[in-house]
């Protein structure tokens, strides 16, 4: 399979600024990658390469075959879809006439619009003002103008930003059904909570260069950071201090029945047995690094701190 994006040694630079530096990535066809980094980190640069509108000073980069600022571009055209960060639209027209707007200067037919209006749920309201819709809802129509024309490859920029965790959720499960008739998405965001459940990867970038890049698995892989466990009973005197190396185990009680372990991935089934061989324990979670913790590991790596460094004496 070939993939929809590539690219190899990819760099942007302006006079002594670095906007991207010797970028090299493959995404494949029905992928969701995330770009995470913070201000100024390259994302958005990152995706304005992608869609043409900048032109790398030195790397190569292919776009559905070609290279997405030369002859390439106009084929690019009806088939990449975008969002960019802080859309805004005509208050005064329906979504409706929005939309329809925009599949005329796409050149997209027009029974696209209610089609697109239903399935980001905004037919019941496609016929009121813009101005009077919520951030979720323009959000949500920006994505339905990204979708005019039924691309193949959809640059999301923020596209979460200022949206509520119920609108959040309901924006990923629309990127989750594109996902699933094989569109490929690539998703910037600083705005981590929700994202997870919903990105095969993550790339994250720091002043213009590739900090990490991986599954969440494999990004838990190679930080190999604490996971938490936190075991819930009757704690009979127990020092979870002794018998276990203090840097692979840490502990310390959240309360009278809570037990919290930071405990580094090697250690993991050797603390399980011995918690589950304790009398007391009633229940036990493990909760694996989140994303964010991963993002703070990789965007910090310096001074990156586990989770959870907690007081090692427990009684
Ligand atoms: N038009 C421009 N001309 C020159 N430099 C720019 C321009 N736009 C961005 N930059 C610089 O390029 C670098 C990367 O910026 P970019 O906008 O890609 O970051 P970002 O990760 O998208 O940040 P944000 O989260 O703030 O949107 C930064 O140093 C930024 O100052």
């Amino acid at each position: 399979m070939n993939p929809v994006i590539e690219c190899h040694g990819l760099t942007l630079r302006h006079g002594t600024l670095t906007r991207l530096d010797a970028l090299d990535l493959a995404v494949n066809e029905g992928e969701v990658l995330a770009l995470l980094g913070h201000n100024g980190a390259g994302k958005t640069t990152t995706m304005k390469l992608i869609l043409g509108l900048l032109s790398p000073s030195a790397g190569e980069l292919k776009v559905l075959g070609g290279a997405p600022d030369g002859p390439h571009a106009e084929t690019l055209r009806r088939r990449l879809g975008y969002l960019p960060e802080n859309v805004s639209f005509y208050e005064q027209l329906s979504g409706r006439e929005v939309l329809t707007y925009f599949a005329r200067l796409k050149r997209v037919d027009r029974r696209q619009v209610d089609s697109l209006l239903e399935r980001v749920g905004l037919i019941e309201a496609s016929s009121r003002r813009v101005k009077t819709y919520s951030k979720g809802m323009r959000q949500r129509l920006g994505l339905a103008q990204a979708l005019l024309g039924d691309p193949q490859l959809l640059l999301l920029d923020e596209p979460t930003t200022g949206l509520d965790p119920a609108a959040t959720r309901d924006f990923y499960e629309t990127v989750r059904e594109l996902r699933e008739r094989g569109c490929t998405v690539l998703l910037s965001s600083h705005v981590l909570p929700g994202v997870e459940p919903y990105i095969d990867r993550a790339l994250i970038l720091g002043a213009g260069r590739q900090l990490a890049l991986g599954s969440l698995e494999e990004l838990r892989a190679e930080a190999a950071l604490p996971l938490t466990v936190r075991a819930r009973g009757s704690w009979p005197g127990t020092d979870w201090s002794n018998g276990w190396d203090e840097t692979r185990v840490t502990a310390r009680h959240l309360n009278g029945h809570t037990l919290e372990l930071g405990v580094h991935p090697s250690a993991k089934m050797a603390v399980l047995r011995r918690l589950a061989d304790s009398p007391g324990v009633e229940d036990i979670d493990v909760m694996p690094p989140t994303l964010e913790h991963l993002y703070a590991h990789f965007s910090a790596p310096v001074a990156s701190s586990p989770p959870l460094h907690a007081s090692r004496g427990v009684s």
